[in-house]
C-alpha cells in the first residue's frame, strides 16, 4: 500500500472529574490523533498521548516527532505488513528510538490501516482467535465509604474486577479500606490494588499483616525500593504486579516467576510490538498480562482493547473511559463492563475533535 496523506491532530478532552499526575491537577486530558491514508482511501488512527508524570516525553516533544514521522511516511510504498511486529518498518522504527507514545500512535495506525487492507479486525490481524468478549477491570480513584460505594456501584454493573489506588493514605486506613470493599464486593469480583511504589518495606509488610485473610487478585508495585518485589512476595505471599519497572529500560528482565501479572500499557510501554513481546514473556513465565490505560481517548483505547482481546481475556484496564466527558469517537467505543469485540470492530471508527 502507499501513504497518501498523514496528519496529526492536537485533542483536549474535558474530564468527568479533575485527576491529579504528578502532583497537577488536570480537569482535561491532551492528546495528539495520527490519521494515516492509503491510497485506496483507507484510514488507520493512532493515539498519542504522553501521561504527566509517567511518560518521558513531554506532548510537545511527541507532536514535533510525529509530524516528522508523518511527513517521511506521506509517498512511501509500504507492505500491508510492514508496521506489525517482525515488519521491515517496526525494525526502522525499533532503530529510530521514538517516545513510547508517538511508537504506540504508529503502530497503532498502522495496524489499524493493515486490518482494512485485509478484511480483518486488528485483533485478528495481531491473534488467530482473539477474545470475543473483553470483561474490564472498574476504577476505583478515591477512599473512604466513596470508595467503598464506588466498588460496590462497579459490582453491580457487572464488572468483573474492581482496582482500588492505595499507598495514600495511612497503612491502618488502608487496611480498613481494603477490607470493608472486600466485605461488600461478592466473592466472584477479583480485588485488585495499586500503589504505586508509594510504601517503605515496613510499611508494605505491616499492609501484608493486616490484609491478611483478604483475598487479593495483585497488588501492582507496592514498594518504593521496586527490586525488594521478589522479596516482600516471599516473606508476605501478596500475590504483587509489574506496571512502572516494565517501563523502565530493561524491564522487562522483571517478569519472573514471582510475579503474578505484569499491568502492560503500550502508550508508556512504547507501542504494540513491545507489548506483544512483554505480553509473550509474561505468558512463558506463568504470569498473567493485562493489559491497561494511560487514559488515552476512545482511538487509543480501542487499539488497546484490541491487544487485550489478542493477548487472552483478562480484565483489562481500560475503565479510564468513564473519566472521559468527552471523546473523539461516536459512538463511544464502549461503556459498559464488557466489551463486544466484533461490535467494536464492525465498522471503522467515527473520528471528530470536540
Ligand atoms: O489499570 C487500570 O485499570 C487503569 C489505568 C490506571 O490505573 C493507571 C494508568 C496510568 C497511571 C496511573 O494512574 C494508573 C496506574 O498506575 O496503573
Ligand atoms: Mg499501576
Amino acid at each position: 500500500m502507499t501513504i497518501a496523506d498523514v496528519r496529526v491532530l492536537p485533542y483536549r478532552l474535558p474530564l468527568a472529574e479533575p485527576v491529579m499526575w504528578n502532583s497537577e491537577r488536570r480537569e482535561a486530558r491532551d492528546g495528539l490523533l495520527f490519521r494515516v491514508e492509503s491510497i485506496g482511501g483507507h484510514v488507520g488512527w493512532g493515539d498519542a498521548a504522553p501521561l504527566p508524570g509517567f511518560s518521558r516525553e513531554s506532548l510537545a516533544e511527541a507532536e514535533s516527532t510525529l509530524r516528522d514521522l508523518g511527513a517521511a511516511l506521506v509517498g512511501r510504498e509500504i507492505d500491508v505488513g510492514a508496521g506489525l511486529p517482525g515488519g521491515a518498518l517496526a525494525a526502522a522504527l525499533d532503530a529510530a528510538g521514538l517516545p513510547a507514545s508517538v511508537r504506540f500512535a504508529v503502530d497503532l495506525a498502522l495496524l489499524d490501516l493493515a486490518a482494512l487492507e485485509v478484511g480483518r479486525t486488528p485483533p485478528q490481524v495481531l491473534h488467530p482467535d482473539p477474545a470475543v468478549v473483553l470483561p474490564l477491570n472498574g476504577l476505583v480513584m478515591g477512599t473512604g465509604d466513596a470508595a467503598v460505594e464506588s466498588a460496590l456501584w462497579l459490582a453491580k454493573a457487572g464488572y468483573v474486577a474492581v482496582k482500588l489506588k492505595v499507598g495514600r493514605q495511612r497503612v491502618a486506613e488502608d487496611v480498613a479500606l481494603v477490607r470493608a470493599v472486600d466485605e461488600a464486593l461478592p466473592a466472584a469480583v477479583a480485588l485488585r490494588l495499586d500503589a504505586n511504589r508509594a510504601w517503605s518495606w515496613d510499611e508494605a509488610v505491616a499492609f501484608a499483616e493486616g490484609v491478611d485473610g483478604v483475598v487479593l487478585d495483585y497488588v501492582e508495585e507496592p514498594l518504593a525500593e521496586p527490586e525488594r518485589m521478589p522479596e516482600l512476595w516471599h516473606d508476605t505471599g501478596l500475590p504483587l504486579a509489574l506496571d512502572e519497572t516494565l517501563q523502565e529500560p530493561g524491564g522487562g528482565t522483571a517478569i519472573r516467576g514471582w510475579a503474578e501479572a505484569a499491568v502492560l500499557k503500550p502508550t508508556l510501554l512504547g507501542g504494540v510490538a513491545r507489548t506483544l513481546a512483554l505480553a509473550a514473556a509474561a505468558r512463558a513465565a506463568g504470569v498473567r498480562p493485562v493489559l491497561s490505560a494511560a487514559f488515552e481517548s476512545g482511538v487509543g483505547l480501542r487499539g488497546i482493547a484490541a491487544l487485550a482481546a489478542a493477548t487472552g481475556a483478562e480484565p483489562a484496564g481500560l475503565d479510564t473511559y468513564r473519566w472521559l466527558a468527552a471523546d473523539v469517537l461516536s459512538p463511544l467505543p464502549f461503556d459498559r463492563a464488557r466489551v463486544d469485540m466484533p461490535g467494536l470492530f464492525a465498522s471503522p471508527p467515527a473520528v471528530s475533535i470536540p
